[in-house]
């Protein structure tokens, strides 16, 4: 876990994790990434305010930077994870960190540019921070950004971080160095931000038809995770039973009428998601009166228990797939 300076080595921490966020997997590069990194980073403004990506950037270039990443993590002088969405498998960007020499990680970002303002930076480096204190233990994480760069100070402000002084960075693919700020974020900060996030209770349902089919539905246009599958519900409003909630979601979301007696639970997710913790208890629906119409935008779809992993869900859906198969 240490190396000769006493500093926690990243190699020996980071056994291949794959880091799941609401809309992203985070996950090592592979040499089968080496032709989608081009696209993403052959572009001026997605690398000028970077220090270590090369302009114009190629193949060659990609292929270097798999490898590097491998020997960098193995030698535990940090790891790079590269985005990639649930909805599409796209890969959109990447986050990582170095260990400095304290021990510290400094964290480093892109996104591909067709990418901003989507709330992705934010989204994967909460995940990553998470994972830096609260299984890793480290004890702070800190980034320096360009002077410059105000897409990437906005991304530090979000997640917590403080302004922590300024220091020279080296910019060697700039052939420059420049006298950039430094912001800093403790764990004992983080971890009182982290444990303030509310607990949400959200109600299921999986509809099955007389060939045991399930009916999915897509989160809505507009909606967080908007496109993924999820089952059909939603939030349990103040005084409402998880019952009375369900009955009501279905007819406003699908146009159904099913009633309380109808509803069989079968199990339930508990997912920490980074910025609440879902409870959502999954009913099984059998019987209802109507059609189901999609009323607020979402796309349906009848599919088979074996097939409900092929679906882009959302990471609280995905244990839900396997207690379903007992049940339809
Ligand atoms: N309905 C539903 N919500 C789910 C599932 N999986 C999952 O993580 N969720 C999460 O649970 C929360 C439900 O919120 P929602 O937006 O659907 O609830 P709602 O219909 O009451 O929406 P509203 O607040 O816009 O009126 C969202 O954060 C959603 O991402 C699922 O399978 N079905």
């Amino acid at each position: 876990m240490t190396n000769e300076a006493g500093c926690r080595q990243a190699g020996s921490v980071w056994a291949g994790h794959r880091l799941r966020t609401a809309r992203l997997v985070l996950r090592l590069a592979t040499a089968a990434d080496v032709e989608c990194l081009p696209p993403l980073l052959d572009d001026w403004e997605v690398v000028r305010l970077t220090a270590r990506i090369p302009h114009p950037y190629g193949s060659a270039d990609a292929a270097a930077f798999v490898a590097e990443q491998e020997s960098r993590r193995h030698s535990g002088q940090g790891v790079a994870l590269l985005l990639e969405r649930t909805i599409d498998g796209a890969v959109i960007g990447c986050v990582g960190f170095g260990l400095d020499g304290e021990g510290n990680p400094e964290l480093g970002y892109w996104i591909g540019r067709a990418y901003w303002g989507q709330g992705y930076a934010v989204e994967a480096l909460r995940r990553l921070i998470r994972h830096l204190f609260e299984t890793l233990g480290f004890a702070s994480v800190w980034a320096q950004v360009h002077p410059d760069n105000l897409g990437s100070k906005q991304v530090l402000a979000k997640l917590g971080f403080a302004p922590d002084g300024c220091g020279t960075c080296a910019m060697p693919a700039r052939g420059e160095s420049v006298v950039s700020p430094r912001f800093a974020l403790e764990r004992a900060k983080w971890s009182a931000a982290h444990a303030a996030r509310p607990h949400l209770l959200v109600v299921a349902a999986a509809l099955v038809d007389g060939d045991g089919r399930v009916l999915m539905t897509t989160r809505p246009p507009g909606k967080t995770m908007a496109g993924l599958w999820e089952f059909p519900g939603g939030k349990v409003a103040p005084g409402e039973t998880p019952e009375q909630a369900l009955v009501r979601e279905l007819e406003e979301e699908l146009g159904l009428d099913v009633t309380e007696s109808c509803l069989a639970p079968v199990g339930f997710a508990s997912h920490d998601y980074d910025t609440f913790h879902l409870l959502m208890p999954l009913y099984v629906v059998r019987v209802w009166q109507g059609t189901p119409t999609p009323r607020e935008g979402q796309s349906l779809r009848w599919v088979r228990a074996a097939r409900l992993a092929d679906l882009p869900m959302p990471p609280a859906d995905i244990p839900l797939v396997a207690v379903l198969r007992e049940w339809v």
